[in-house]
C-alpha cells in the first residue's frame, strides 16, 4: 500500500539482502520513521514495545528475528534461544508461534552452512504468502461489500471497523481493510466507520492514516458510538481483524470487539471476522477459557500522547495520581455473534464445520 504515493510494505530486507526494515508504528501518523533491525534483540524489542504489532506482522517480524539470530549463531541452540525469546514477546496473537515453529521446521536438521540463507528465504516466503493471503481475503470479501452495496441500491456502504487490522498490521493489503480496497478498485462507494481503539488509539492513530492514504472516505469516532449509529441503520456490515481464532470459531481481538459484535447482534447488523489461516489455533476450541489475554502497562490507559501545534509530540496524563488503571489489550467474541469468517480460501461460517470444511488438511491434524 501507499504512504505519499510510494508503495510500502510493513517489513523488507535491504542492503546485503540481511537488514530487516520496518517503520515505527508508535509514532504514525505523526511521523514516518524506518528502522532497521539488526539483531535478535532488535527484533523481539520491536514487537515487546509494539514498534510493530498486528497479528501477521507480529509473526513475520519473529520470522526475520530469527534470521538475525542466525548470523550469530548458526547452531541448533541458536535456533532454540531465539525461539524462547521471541516467543514470550507477545502472548495472544497466534501468528507469533505460526511463524515460529515454520522457521524452527524449515531449518532444522539442515546443514550449518546453508542454514542462514534458508532462513532468510523462509521469511520473505511467509512474507510473500501473507501478501497473497490478504489479497486472497479482500477478493473474498468484496463480494460481501458488494451485495451490500446492492442490497442497500445507493449511497455509499458503511463498514465499521475496529483497532488496526489494515495493511499495517500484515505485510501488505491487511486483513479486515483489503476487500474495502478491493471494492475501492472495483468503483464501489464505500465508507468506513474507524473505531478510535483505546487505549493505544490503533484506529485513530493507524487505521485512519491507512484508509487516508489509499483515499477511502472514512470518519473516526469514539469507542462508545458503534452501537448508536448501528441502532439507527448507519452500519451496513462491520469487519474487524483478529489475533486468535479457535477451532470452533471463537474470535479473539482488540479489547472492545466483543461489544460491537453484541450491538451488531441486537440491530442485525452483519458482523464479519477477516483472518488469515495463520491466525487459527488449531490446538484449542474455547476462545474464552483457553486464549491467554494480553494485560498491558495501565500507564497506556492513563497517559494520551499526541502532537502539539507546534509539531512536538508530547504525552499527558488525564486521570487523578494514584487511581489504579486495569488495561485488558483483548477479549473474546463468542463465535455465536460472527456472521461469518472471510478467509483466503472463502468465507465460512464460525462453527468447527464450517472451518473444517474450508481447511481440511488443518482440521484433522
Ligand atoms: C490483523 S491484526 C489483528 C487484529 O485484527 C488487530 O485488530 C489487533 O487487535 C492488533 O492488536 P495489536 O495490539 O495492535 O497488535
Amino acid at each position: 500500500m501507499r504512504i505519499d504515493g510510494r508503495h510500502y510494505r510493513t517489513i523488507w530486507t535491504e542492503d546485503d539482502g540481511r537488514t530487516v526494515m520496518t517503520f515505527d508504528q508508535r509514532l504514525l501518523p505523526h511521523e514516518l520513521r524506518l528502522v532497521a533491525l539488526k539483531s535478535l534483540e532488535d527484533a523481539a524489542q520491536a514487537i515487546e514495545t509494539m514498534l510493530v504489532r498486528g497479528a501477521p506482522l507480529i509473526g513475520a517480524t519473529a520470522a526475520y528475528g530469527v534470521c538475525l539470530a542466525l548470523r550469530d549463531d548458526p547452531s541448533d541452540e541458536g535456533i532454540e534461544r531465539a525461539f524462547e525469546r521471541l516467543i514470550r514477546t507477545r502472548p495472544t496473537a497466534v501468528n507469533l508461534r505460526w511463524a515460529l515453529e515454520r522457521m524452527r521446521s524449515a531449518l532444522r536438521n539442515q546443514p550449518h552452512g546453508g542454514r542462514l540463507e534458508r532462513a532468510y528465504a523462509e521469511a520473505a516466503r511467509i512474507c510473500d504468502e501473507d501478501v497473497a493471503i490478504c489479497k486472497a481475503i479482500g477478493d473474498h470479501g468484496l463480494a460481501l461489500i458488494r451485495a451490500a452495496a446492492q442490497r442497500k441500491g445507493g449511497g455509499p456502504v458503511n463498514v465499521l471497523t475496529h483497532c488496526n487490522a489494515g495493511w499495517l498490521a500484515t505485510i501488505d493489503w491487511g486483513t479486515a481493510t483489503a476487500p474495502i480496497y478491493r471494492a475501492q478498485e472495483e468503483g464501489i462507494d464505500v465508507h468506513v466507520w474507524v473505531d478510535e481503539t483505546r487505549p493505544r488509539n490503533q484506529g485513530a492513530a493507524l487505521t485512519a492514516f491507512e484508509l487516508g492514504q489509499q483515499g477511502i472516505a472514512h470518519t473516526v469516532i469514539a469507542d462508545n458510538v458503534g452501537g448508536h449509529l448501528m441502532q439507527h441503520g448507519m452500519v451496513d456490515l462491520c469487519i474487524v481483524g483478529t489475533d486468535r481464532t479457535t477451532r470452533r470459531g471463537d474470535v479473539c481481538n482488540k479489547i472492545g470487539t466483543y461489544l460491537k459484535a453484541l450491538a451488531a447482534a441486537d440491530n442485525g447488523v452483519p458482523f464479519y471476522v477477516a483472518l488469515p489461516s495463520t491466525t487459527i489455533d488449531w490446538t484449542i476450541e474455547d476462545g474464552l477459557r483457553e486464549v491467554p489475554i494480553e494485560q498491558r502497562d495501565g500507564s497506556e490507559l492513563t497517559r494520551v500522547s499526541g502532537r502539539t501545534a507546534d509539531g512536538r509530540i508530547e504525552t499527558v496524563e488525564i486521570t487523578p495520581a494514584g487511581s489504579p488503571a486495569g488495561n485488558w489489550a483483548f477479549d473474546v467474541t463468542p463465535a455465536r455473534y460472527v456472521t461469518g469468517l472471510v478467509t483466503e480460501r472463502g468465507v465460512c461460517p464460525a462453527t468447527a464445520e464450517g472451518l473444517a470444511a474450508v481447511f481440511p488438511e488443518q482440521a484433522e491434524s
